[in-house]
């Protein structure tokens, strides 16, 4: 008989730990200590297991994230981490039915998205989620980038850098990331663990080492801190013992473009850095075209970052802002269940209403490709070109990315 999904004890914890972090080809195995350090914090009516033979063979975690839509506001998200299969049990369904239960209880919460990074891009359309944000890494060659090496690493026009310490990070960070979360669509919450794992004072973490980092603020003119940047460097050095350290940033949270073109200055100009790595970036970042010579900066990954999931279309349509003013029928085929209907999405800058309707369909698409379309990043005239979305009306698609694309890409920082 196929084993039961069930919610894992205390003291099933550390096997749970062991088979997630087999799962993830993690090598070693987990102390008791690392297993009670991570089981602080951690909600067990939340973390899924299938036990077979008194072992654990799969994981499944999920807890509550704060999403920020298109215009600023949060819907509660139920953040998916932690899935494994063990190669022994892969294939039997295992993950369908732990993210059946896990979706069934996210919506008796009234969770309004459902929301992960996924490991490999085609495990999760199958559960209705599709990819919403993108994220682009970059090299930056500092001796190719144009920069002026003269200027000092301050900023011109008034605002200013200052090395800060990781007691620093941890009063500044949560307050300009709070900030962030209200301008930004794609970022999810971090609490205090985060930025405690993040300055290496405890907070989730394992058994991997952290880098040391070098972090500083950005103060506008007034003195109010609107950037924060963390990176960490190397120690290479050419064969004739020329410095070659290469920077890469862990954190850059930029609350205006000026804060932003000064963190990006600020790191290109530290002695011995010849190479800066962006991290995971929106693809539409400053950094590329700030450049005097954009060509200085080589895509190292361009890839799907935050996936969704609606589970309530309604809620989730009407917390989101609309630029223009417009109607647009919805069909949404949904094999799940969960977002299926016909929706009339009436949307204006003052508001959006999403009502259920009988009207003929404008759009006609699946669950997973709403959730593409839904924080802006997506074309609907190419879902349509790529068959993936069905223009039940001409110039549906056209009215579709009038309704929800948006000028600025969306961009989810975190991995979790
Ligand atoms: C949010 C996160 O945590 S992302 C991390 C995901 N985990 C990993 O990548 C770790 C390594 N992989 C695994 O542990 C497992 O292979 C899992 C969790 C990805 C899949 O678990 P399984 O129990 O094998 O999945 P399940 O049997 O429910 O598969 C359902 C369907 O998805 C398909 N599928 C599952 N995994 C994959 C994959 N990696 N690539 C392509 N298709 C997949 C199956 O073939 C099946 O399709 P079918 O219904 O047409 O036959």
């Amino acid at each position: 008989m196929s084993p039961d999904v069930r919610t894992v004890t205390a003291s099933d914890y550390p096997d749970w730990l062991r088979a997630m972090e087999n799962g993830f080809l993690t090598p070693g195995a987990p102390t008791d200590e690392e297993a009670a350090e991570r089981l602080v914090g951690t909600d067990l009516s939340r973390v899924l297991g299938v036990f077979d033979g008194g072992r654990c063979v799969a994981t499944f975690r999920s807890f509550t994230q704060q999403l920020t839509v298109v215009g600023g506001a949060t819907v509660p998200a139920d953040a998916v981490s932690a899935v494994t299969v063990a190669p022994t049990h892969r294939r039997r369904g295992l993950l369908s039915r732990m993210m059946a239960t896990d979706l069934a209880a996210a919506r008796e919460r009234g969770e309004v998205v459902a929301t992960l990074i996924a490991a490999e891009y085609p495990i999760y359309g199958r559960f209705g989620f599709g990819p919403a944000t993108w994220n682009t890494e970059w090299e930056v060659s500092v001796h190719r980038a144009g920069l002026d090496p003269r200027r000092s690493g301050q900023p011109e026009g008034g605002g200013r850098i200052e090395a800060v310490d990781g007691a620093a990070v941890r009063k500044y960070g949560p307050e300009i990331h709070a900030r962030l979360a209200k301008l930004r669509a794609g970022v999810v919450d971090r609490d205090e663990r985060w930025w405690k794992g993040r300055t290496g004072v405890g907070g989730p973490g394992g058994r991997e080492k952290r880098a040391e980092t070098f972090s500083v603020v950005h103060r506008a003119p007034d003195g109010d801190v609107d950037g924060l940047m963390v990176y960490s460097t190397d120690a290479t050095w050419g064969d004739a013992r020329q410095p070659m350290n290469t920077a890469t940033v862990r954190d850059l949270i930029a609350l205006n473009p000026a804060a932003e073109r000064a963190l990006w200055h600020f790191v290109c100009s530290v002695d011995w850095i010849t190479t800066v790595r962006s991290g995971n970036r929106a693809p539409d970042d400053l950094l590329p075209l700030l450049l005097p010579d954009p060509r200085a900066a080589r895509t190292v990954t361009h890839t799907d970052w935050l996936w969704v999931r609606l589970l309530d279309v309604r809620r989730a349509l009407e917390a989101r802002s609309y630029e223009r003013e417009a109607s647009l029928v919805l069909d949404v085929r949904d094999e799940g269940g969960v977002a299926e209907g016909r929706f009339l999405l009436d949307v204006s800058p003052a508001g959006a209403r999403c009502t259920p309707t009988t009207r003929s369909a404008d759009l006609a698409l699946g669950a997973d490709e709403l959730a593409t379309l839904y924080l802006g990043d997506e074309s609907a005239r190419r879902l349509v070109d790529l068959g993936r979305a069905e223009e039940m009306r001409a110039g549906a698609a056209a009215t579709a990315d009038a309704v929800f694309r948006t000028g600025r890409r969306p961009w989810c920082p975190d991995v979790f």
